[in-house]
């Protein structure tokens, strides 16, 4: 069992909450309160305050020089480290911490890393405010927008933003859902740096909070194998911000794509080692990823992996009882539980993920590729086996009893993983167990046979150079294969993701990759539709949630839990759906636009349940969900569907929402039925295939008529 003892965020100068998290053999990390640092922390928190009420003044005289934070980028100018100005102030240069910082800053913000193989790990974060308008007043004048302080100021507290013009935009290097990567040259030294421009509407309260919970916890991690926020570039009238990284040449989605590369078993083992190193740092500090998965794990030329995008990661809290989305981590890499809508979960959904990128590493491809969630919930139960009678009889999941399969599945894996090293099964079979407790933990995961036989994990200075190969660069391979005549959609490797302005448009947000074939669909009905889910879905009769979706929100215990982390009273106002248990907010698309997207409270239509209710049961048949559904549908006003489509390239798309609307088309039940699940699936194949190969046709006419895409 290993232990954290952590201090929470407290938002005044009170006494700091400290807690002791341990991390117990199932994965979950409880949170206590601990006595004895309560103690310790009281009287840092009042040298604390007494530093900051002293900082306030000093900053009060340094304002007028606050805009002669140049190149803040650069450690190494003494010209960029005024005496007396809040970055010597705070210790903190350029928005980046120096080992000398971190023991100054000891009053404000504690960091005490001690990554120790698996027996625990301490870290404290505390924030001892006397006034929260001095804390703004002082951020303000460091160069921060008054609106990122006033909402967020708890997670850049002590740092300065660091300045635009100090790094050299190059070329694009990533797309995320909410973000867009480029590769940046730091002016000043030439160093290559990776900037994340992470888009956000700086009048939601809500938005902000997505995007400072990722800081936050970006913040909370230290360890050599996390990608570490080295920075954040903000400028006070965009609606946008860049954290800065070090650069990293590949991810691992996009090794494994590369057709000339095949892992060693040593290399993989290397890989796993710094992986699940990355992964136990983050459960022993309290922090669930959420989202692991091959593109979001970077690895340099050196062979040093970090795991990335903490954008859905959350702090664990078994206490709370406040429920947690089971709309996290993308699909393929999306544990039984949270499929069947588990809203208490902990650090275990993170091992399957682990699991499912473990298994990618070696067959060269992820191992579980559903297009649906129910796809891919058989597809884990054909692989897995599915779970005792036992199970399904105490399983408190909510959607358990419609994912129960009629008869048992037994499980596949060793004759699947077959060419694998027998330790390398064991050990991922420990990973993809169905039920979390049996997953183990991260530190036995990396105590377990698997590393100690031969060929032991080389060092990751032995791993190959590669020519920079990223998740993008396979799917521009993909699609130039695609373009080649006489290739089939289906034949090429791996999807091309959804169009950022498409997903900016879909209320709920982030697609994962989809099956061989299917993105040609997906993109075309999408731009048919205006970039609605619903109609997409029923388009293809496809019996598809797309909820491999990135939530753009939380639920509502999760944005307490980040209120609790920053003490903020002014995130509380946030509004959110009890009854959806989301936030359908409003997202910013990079131009500036805004695409309106239904707010659960004030929609009739909640698409968790339509979307659940249509993806598992057959809508013709009258169950009472599916009637419940489709009286939601029908209530589900076409205006809205209008509103938060954005026009495809060719500006055209309202004319098809009447169509999808009429194309609708609900098929049976999954689970309960499993003698049809076969013919089910080859109905949707062929219907994905039909869409697929209209979608093309479209598309090539649209590219004739539209000389933009020409
Ligand atoms: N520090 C970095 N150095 C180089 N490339 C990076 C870096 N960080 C991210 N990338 C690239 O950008 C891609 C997207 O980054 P990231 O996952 O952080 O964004 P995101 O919006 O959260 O994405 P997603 O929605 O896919 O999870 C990554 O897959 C990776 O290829």
């Amino acid at each position: 069992m290993g232990c954290i003892s952590s201090k929470r965020a407290a938002a005044t100068a009170s006494p700091c909450y400290e807690y002791s998290a341990a991390v117990s053999h199932n994965g979950s990390v409880l949170l206590q309160p601990s006595s004895s640092s309560l103690k310790k922390d009281n009287s840092a928190s009042a040298a604390t305050t007494n530093n900051n009420v002293s900082r306030s003044k000093s900053k009060a005289k340094s304002k007028s020089n606050s805009s002669e934070f140049k190149k803040s980028g650069s450690k190494k100018d003494p010209q960029n480290h005024r005496p007396g100005d809040v970055s010597e102030d705070r210790s903190v240069v350029g928005g980046r911490e120096s080992k000398k910082s971190r023991k100054e800053k000891e009053g404000s913000y504690h960091s005490h890393n001690s990554h120790n193989g698996g027996k625990g790990s301490a870290f404290s974060f505390r924030l001892g405010f006397s006034s929260r308008s001095s804390l703004e007043a002082e951020q303000v004048s460091a160069g921060w927008p008054s609106w990122l302080s006033a909402a967020a100021g708890e997670v850049i507290y002590g740092w300065i933003p660091l300045k635009a013009d100090a790094y050299e935009k190059l070329e694009k290097i990533g797309q995320g859902t909410y973000s867009s990567v480029f590769r940046a040259k730091e002016v000043e030294t030439g160093r290559i740096v990776a900037l994340k421009k992470v888009r956000f509407d700086n009048f939601q309260p809500e938005s902000i909070r997505f995007m400072a919970r990722e800081i936050m916890i970006l913040r909370r991690l230290d360890h050599p194998n996390i990608m570490k926020l080295e920075g954040i570039i903000t400028s006070r009238s965009s609606n946008s911000i860049y954290l800065v990284f070090e650069y990293m040449e590949h991810d691992l989605a996009g090794l494994v794509a590369s057709p000339e590369i095949k892992f060693s078993d040593m290399q993989i083992k290397c890989y796993m080692r710094q992986l699940l190193s990355a992964v136990e740092h983050c459960h022993l500090r309290g922090i669930m990823h959420r989202d692991i998965k091959a593109s979001n794990i970077l690895v340099n030329d050196d062979g040093i992996l970090k795991l990335g995008d903490f954008g859905l990661a959350n702090v664990v809290n078994s206490k709370s009882k406040q429920p947690l989305t089971s709309r996290v981590v993308t699909l393929w890499y999306r544990p039984p539980e949270l499929l069947m809508g588990a809203t208490e979960y902990g650090v275990s959904v993170d091992l399957w993920s682990v699991g499912c990128v473990f298994a990618e590493l070696f067959l060269g491809k992820p191992i579980l590729k559903g297009r649906t969630e129910v796809e891919q919930l058989h597809k884990i139960f054909k692989l897995c086996g599915s779970p005792p009678e036992e199970y399904w009889k105490t399983s408190k999941l909510p959607h358990a009893t419609m994912f129960k399969p009629q008869h048992t599945y037994e499980s596949s894996l060793r004759e699947r993983c077959k060419e694998f090293p027998t330790t390398a099964v064991d050990m991922l079979e420990n990973l993809l167990s169905v039920e979390p407790y049996k997953r183990g933990t991260v530190s036995s995961a990396l105590m377990s046979e698997y590393f100690k036989t031969k060929p032991y994990a080389c060092d990751p200075s032995h791993l190959p150079k590669y020519p920079p190969t990223k998740e993008m660069d396979a799917k521009i391979r993909e699609e130039s294969q695609r373009k080649k005549p006489g290739i089939r959609a289906r034949e090429t490797r791996k999807p091309r993701r959804v169009r950022k302005a498409l997903l900016e448009s879909n209320s709920s947000a982030k697609l994962a990759p989809k099956e061989d074939g299917q993105d040609d669909h997906t993109q075309s009905a999408r731009r048919m539709n205006g970039g609605n889910p619903l109609i997409l879905r029923a388009k293809g009769g496809l019996l598809r949630r797309e909820s491999n979706l990135k939530p753009q929100f939380d639920t509502v215990s999760e944005n307490c839990e980040l209120n609790a982390s920053l003490g903020d009273s002014t995130l509380s106002s946030v509004q959110t759906s009890a009854a959806s248990g989301f936030t359908w907010a409003k997202r910013g698309t990079e131009d500036g636009t805004q695409s309106a997207v239904s707010d659960g409270s004030k929609s009739q239509f909640s698409a968790l349940d339509a979307n659940f209710a249509r993806s598992t049961y057959d809508l013709k048949q009258g169950h009472r969900t599916g009637r419940m559904a489709i009286r939601k549908l029908r209530t589900f006003d076409a205006s809205e569907l209008t509103s938060t489509e954005e026009p495809d390239d060719t500006g055209n798309n309202t004319d098809c929402i009447a169509e999808e609307k009429r194309d609708i088309e609900f098929s049976g039940p999954l689970l309960s039925q499993p003698c049809r699940i076969d013919e089910h699936l080859r109905r949707n194949e062929s219907h994905i295939r039909h869409v697929a190969r209209r979608s093309r046709f479209e598309k090539g006419t649209h590219a004739n008529l539209n000389p933009r895409r020409a």
